[in-house]
């Protein structure tokens, strides 16, 4: 589905994912084609739904979670039932399907949760009630990602000066999230008030989301952004040309180990052996207090055909060689500097500083937020 450009709004704000104003389906911008085709996919079911979570089309644990928030209650909407009970049964049956589709990000199964425990909340009213609940909840969600990426952007601009050399890997941008992105958020705020920046892009493979996204988001911004094989980080390190490492992630451990795409830990120890701050940057909720370290996060394993052939002309590798696909790694807390969320940048030790951010007890606060110093 050819759409409007995805860049018609300024690049902080990409339109990479929305409800139709029929409430009849998701519509995301296919980040698979990016940067070459601005396609837009119109996800009317649950099957669509779960394949472009799979397939990466919509992609970035923040943009992940916002398009199951939808998906759900474009589900919900489907629900044909006046039993409650029924009702929440199917729910959850929706939760378990959308869930699959990828392990590691946590937002994901987060969104979809809290979806189901709105409409738990609401037992008590009829079904169509709850469903127009959750036509709330789902907007909330994004909302709530606006406000939260907006607030990590002001906090992470504060590592940062003017003229600095930023490292970045994969794509955890506006096309990851909402607006202004995790990561790149600092950078692109910076940018809109006049700050320059030099940023090293890992191309980050096998599915180079910062060569076809990350680049793709900076130039537009207007960004000075050299594109790296990630084989390339550490000259560029150690040419002393990279004053801090920014990151995203996808699950934050209690303890601050952080899962981030395949080759964030190597980014990391690199940073630590010359000197350079390595930051993670991400929203509260992408931070799983049930995980107590980084062992207990499940690394999604793809398939190997996006090593063996999937980007390039003629294949990369003998057909049928044995490949080792995780699309995640998980940096052992010891190597991060700091860890950047809405509510301020954490330190070591993060199992203390992690806990303060949820000090009122609940797993996410909605709505606004304190920004203590930490
Ligand atoms: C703002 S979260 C971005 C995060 O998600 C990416 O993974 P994927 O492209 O597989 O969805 C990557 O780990 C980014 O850091």
């Amino acid at each position: 589905m050819k759409g409007r450009c995805a860049m018609d709004r300024p690049v902080q704000s990409i339109d990479n994912v929305r409800l139709t104003d029929a409430e009849d389906a998701v519509v995301i911008l296919d980040q698979s084609l990016l940067p070459g085709r601005t396609e837009y996919r119109v996800l009317s079911d649950a099957e669509s739904l779960r394949e472009a979570i799979f397939s990466l089309r919509v992609r970035g644990a923040p943009a992940i979670g916002i398009c199951a928030g939808y998906g759900m209650y474009l589900l919900a909407r489907r629900i044909k039932t006046e039993s409650v009970p029924e009702f929440l049964a199917k729910l959850r049956a929706c939760k378990d399907y959308l869930d699959a589709a990828r392990p590691t990000a946590v937002n994901l199964s987060w969104a979809t949760a809290r979806m189901v425990r709105r409409a738990g909340e609401n037992a008590g009213r009829p079904v169509p009630e709850i469903v127009r609940l959750l036509g709330e909840e789902c907007r909330r969600i994004q909302a709530e990602d606006a406000e939260m990426c907006r607030a990590i952007s002001e906090h992470g601009l504060t590592l940062l000066r003017d003229g600095d050399g930023v490292l970045t890997h994969c794509n955890a941008g506006p096309l990851a999230t909402s607006r202004y992105g995790t990561a790149l958020g600092p950078l692109l705020l910076g940018t809109e008030r006049g700050m320059r920046f030099r940023v090293f892009a890992d191309e980050t493979r096998p599915l180079l989301q910062g060569a076809r996204l990350t680049t793709y988001e900076l130039s537009r911004a207007g960004v000075d952004v050299t594109l790296i094989c990630d084989n390339m980080a550490s000259i560029v390190m150690k040419n002393g040309w990279v004053n801090a490492c920014f990151v995203g992630c996808d699950r934050v451990a209690a303890n601050g180990d952080t899962a981030n795409k395949i080759g964030t830990s190597g980014v990391a120890i690199l940073a630590r052996h010359y000197g350079i701050p390595f930051y993670v940057l991400g929203p509260t909720s992408t931070i799983d207090r049930s995980c107590k370290t980084g062992a207990e996060i499940e690394i999604e394993l793809r398939d190997p055909e996006e090593i063996r052939s999937k980007f390039y002309r003629e294949p990369m590798a003998p057909e049928g060689v044995r490949c080792y696909n995780p699309a995640f790694d998980v940096t052992d807390h010891s190597l991060i500097t700091g860890i950047v969320t809405e509510r301020g940048v954490c330190r070591p030790p993060y199992t203390e500083s992690l806990a303060a951010l949820f000090s009122g007890g609940d797993d996410h606060k909605e709505g606004s937020y304190e920004h203590p110093v930490l």
